[in-house]
């Protein structure tokens, strides 16, 4: 029988093949593996094999994935998937003859199987690999039944779609079929497992046939067989040599007979895992066992980078979350030993009578306490209604979407040395050598500059520049420092910011900044362009970083800088958070929100280890930036899709700003007017065709509807504000209409798409440019 399949293969001129690729694995498995990964999205028949098999991998990302963050509220919604529908063994064997690759991953708790099923995958696996990463045994053979019941049944409330497969633990079947049986049935009667999986070849095929028999599907499982730890002398590669190979086989083969509607093959060479996948009518699922098996399983754990007793060859990390668990850890007891967790946005409060009345009798005693309490308690009342704010705004950007696709050498036109440099001028100026601090300088002092500015400089984590032209402001900044009102009522006064009218004070010493973070309007960003060219002019290692909304700010900068001659890189980014200026001196942080940090040249990469070298330097330089802003206590994230992080903001505020500034009104009022919430559901549709016709990913995704109530949210969180452009209407400025609904209406028109909406309201304020007269502070604030 082995050798006619044997013959088959020889005569189908695969072996050659194989052979060829097997030493073509040995010499460079590492650049084939991230082929592997990185072509993923591409048609990718592995080519290097030039498989004609049905299971090689094709683009076909069919699992309905959905990982990007389309707000939190599809977080804890129990489904976002669009295939919701239960995965059933059908539903893989059609799979697995379409030639499309499985997907498996283990989870052990509720948590673990709602984000695996929520991802997707096809198959849990509660494998009982749970001994070692949920219990921190050294090998899984002490783990018992119980336990893997315990484990299954909060996987399964977890899971609503993927297909569970419940594992034999070491002893529950080996004995006799009788033992098989009745533990497989008490495993999938206990906790609702589609289907079990047991270790062991041909000697179990008896096992197999009961079980199955008994209506239970079987998953088998071949290669390294950790519960034999034991006789295999350590995890180990299994199948090296033709004999070892061969017995492989006729195990695979064994399983198949006996019924099973899988096969895990673990850590065996490529060659042996394909050619066994090629003979077999069941699919294989791979662990350490090459690209040529019909689907991938691997430990969760594993692959987001929590576990870290070992790492076997096998495993890709897709994500280092202990590494974010620990920042959040660390964040965590700094806030609460410096008392600043938790804030009032994270706090109850009561009525004012109710605690007045409780307090008065106390009074006598401690009158200061009672005023403390009742202004505390005031302050948290405030807040409340802005408490999902905070709660809400952490969430991933687009990057678990792992493509990991190296970037393109000629996409970076960046210099080595520069990002070199600033890597380690970030790095150690700011987080080693505390007395060295960066020198920054922010250009434009409006409420986002003067916001930016106090943060940095309050926890002396930066030596502070500011530019500005506003007098009266710079002058107070100067003299009695800048004051920051922050969101729980305390004001801290911030003494060490030098701020100038002229940019030039900010270089006569002879040093020069390293980071120019521009903050103007849209409308004077050619103007900040120049000074932030003349403030980087005596510093290759400088970056340029725009936090301005709109589109076409940072092109504007990149171009004023290389026109000059200077290949400093300019970053771009977007911040959530409100401020406000409420007089000159004085900043109010009105909103919390989240600030994310991109660069052109880093798109799509987020496992830091596929990077290319120069890119790999730049993200770490950004990271470091992002440190520093984390530090100032301005949450950070990076993202790898400047555009949608853009265009996501440019299609909220065009939405929110021009017909507040038009209306005359606070953001709130928007929502609560059903005319006003129609024109931003038009505004925004357009808005969202513009981007779906460049191909541009939004944040929210692409749904209108989801669309307007992410904006809708956005607006009911900043009820009380003013957006911007209403200031600066009122006060007769010029507005940031053109690179917001301007740019809108400039793609729509050359790409045919309907703008009326947004042109309309872009004519409206562009006409209150210039008739303001008549409109007072005063009059809106009524
Ligand atoms: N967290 C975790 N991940 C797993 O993949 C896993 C478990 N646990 N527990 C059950 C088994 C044990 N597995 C393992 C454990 C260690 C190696 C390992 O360290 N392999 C080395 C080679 C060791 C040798 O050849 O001597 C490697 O570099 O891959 C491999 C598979 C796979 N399974
Ligand atoms: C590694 C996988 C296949 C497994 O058997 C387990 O998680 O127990």
């Amino acid at each position: 029988m082995l050798q006619c399949l044997r013959q088959t293969v020889l005569r189908s001129n695969t072996l050659k093949n194989f052979i060829y690729k097997n030493e073509k694995l040995n010499r460079n498995i590492v650049d084939i593996y991230r082929f592997i990964c990185t072509e993923k999205k591409q048609q990718c028949n592995f080519n290097l094999i030039n498989s004609k098999s049905n299971n090689s991998i094709n683009n076909n990302s069919s699992s309905g994935s959905n990982l990007s963050y389309s707000g939190l509220k599809s977080y804890y919604s129990t489904h976002v998937n669009s295939e919701d529908k239960k995965v059933t063994i059908l539903d893989l064997k059609k799979k697995y003859q379409e030639g499309k690759p499985l997907t498996m991953v283990t989870a052990y708790d509720y948590c673990s199987g709602k984000e695996v099923d929520r991802a997707g995958i096809d198959m849990i696996l509660v494998g009982d690999s749970l001994g070692m990463v949920m219990l921190g045994e050294k090998s899984t053979t002490s783990v018992t039944m119980d336990q893997v019941i315990h484990h299954s049944k909060a996987v399964i409330k977890g899971n609503k779609r993927a297909f569970v497969v419940g594992d034999m633990p070491f002893g529950s079947f080996e004995a006799s079929p009788r033992d098989a049986v009745q533990n497989a049935i008490r495993l999938v009667k206990e906790t609702q497992v589609d289907a079990i999986k047991l270790e062991g070849g041909k000697k179990h095929q008896d096992k197999i046939k009961a079980i199955v028999e008994a209506g239970i599907p079987v998953m088998g499982h071949i290669g390294l067989t950790p519960q034999s730890v034991s006789s295999f002398g350590g995890f180990k590669l299994q199948g090296k040599t033709a004999e070892e190979a061969n017995k492989i086989l006729e195990d695979a083969l064994a399983l198949q007979e006996a019924g099973c509607f899988a096969i895990v093959i673990e850590m065996v060479p490529h060659a042996v895992a394909t050619s066994l996948t090629r003979m077999l009518k069941i699919p294989t699922i791979g662990i350490g066992a090459g690209n040529g098996t019909s689907g991938q399983v691997l430990v969760y754990h594993d692959m987001l980078g929590m576990y870290s007793d070992f790492l076997p060859k096998f495993v890709k990390q897709y994500a280092n979350i202990s590494k974010h668990i620990q920042e959040a850890l660390s964040n965590f007891k700094q806030e609460v030993t410096s008392r600043s967790f938790p804030d009032s946005l994270h706090s109850f409060s009561m009525k004012e009578n109710e605690l007045n009345e409780y307090l008065t009798p106390l009074d006598n005693q401690k009158k200061i306490e009672k005023q403390q309490l009742l202004y505390e308690n005031s302050e948290i009342l405030k807040n409340t209604s802005k408490k999902s704010t905070v709660s809400t705004s952490i969430q991933e950007p687009n990057t678990t979407q792992s493509v990991s696709k190296p970037l393109d050498d000629n996409n970076t036109k960046l210099n080595n040395n520069i990002i070199e440099n600033v890597k380690k001028q970030m790095n150690s100026k700011v987080l080693e050598d505390k007395k060295k601090k960066p020198k920054v300088v922010v250009i434009g002092a409006g409420a986002m500059g003067s916001f930016f500015s106090a943060k940095l400089a309050q926890n002396n984590l930066a030596d502070l520049w500011m530019v500005s032209g506003w007098k009266e402001h710079v002058d107070h900044i100067n003299k009695k420092g800048l004051i920051l009102h922050n969101i729980g009522g305390e004001t801290q006064e911030i003494r060490s910011i030098k701020a100038t009218l002229d940019s030039l004070d900010v270089i006569k010493d002879g040093s020069y900044p390293d980071l120019a973070l521009v903050l103007v309007k849209s409308n004077s960003t050619k103007q900040a362009a120049l000074t932030a060219a003349k403030m980087i002019s005596g510093n290759p290692n400088a970056v340029v970083l725009t936090l301005q909304n709109g589109i076409g700010n940072r092109e504007s900068l990149e171009s004023c800088i290389q026109e000059k001659g200077y290949k400093n890189v300019v970053w771009q980014g977007v911040t959530s958070n409100g401020a406000q200026v409420v007089s000159p001196g004085h900043v109010k942080h009105t909103g919390h929100g989240l600030t994310y940090l991109a660069s052109p040249n880093l798109k799509l990469g987020v496992n830091s280890e596929m990077l290319q070298p120069k890119s790999k330097e730049e993200h770490q330089a950004l990271e470091a930036l992002s440190e520093i802003l984390n530090q100032a206590g301005i949450l950070t994230q990076l993202s790898y899709d400047v555009d949608s992080l853009v265009w996501g903001k440019v299609v909220v505020n065009a939405a929110i700003n021009p017909l507040s500034a038009v209306l005359g009104v606070p953001n709130g009022y928007l929502v609560q007017n059903e005319y006003s919430k129609q024109m931003m559901k038009k505004i925004i549709v357009e808005g969202m065709d513009v981007c779906k016709a460049k191909g541009i990913r939004l944040p929210y995704g692409e749904d209108s509807e989801e669309g307007f109530k992410y904006v809708a949210q956005i607006a009911e969180r900043t009820k009380a504000n003013y957006s911007s452009m209403l200031q600066d209407v009122i006060r007769g400025q010029q507005t940031e209409i053109d690179s917001i609904n301007g740019v809108i209406v400039e793609e729509g028109e050359k790409l045919d798409i309907p703008v009326q909406y947004n042109k309309m309201i872009m004519e409206m304020v562009l006409s209150c440019h210039k008739k303001n007269d008549h409109i007072s502070l005063a009059t809106c604030n009524k």
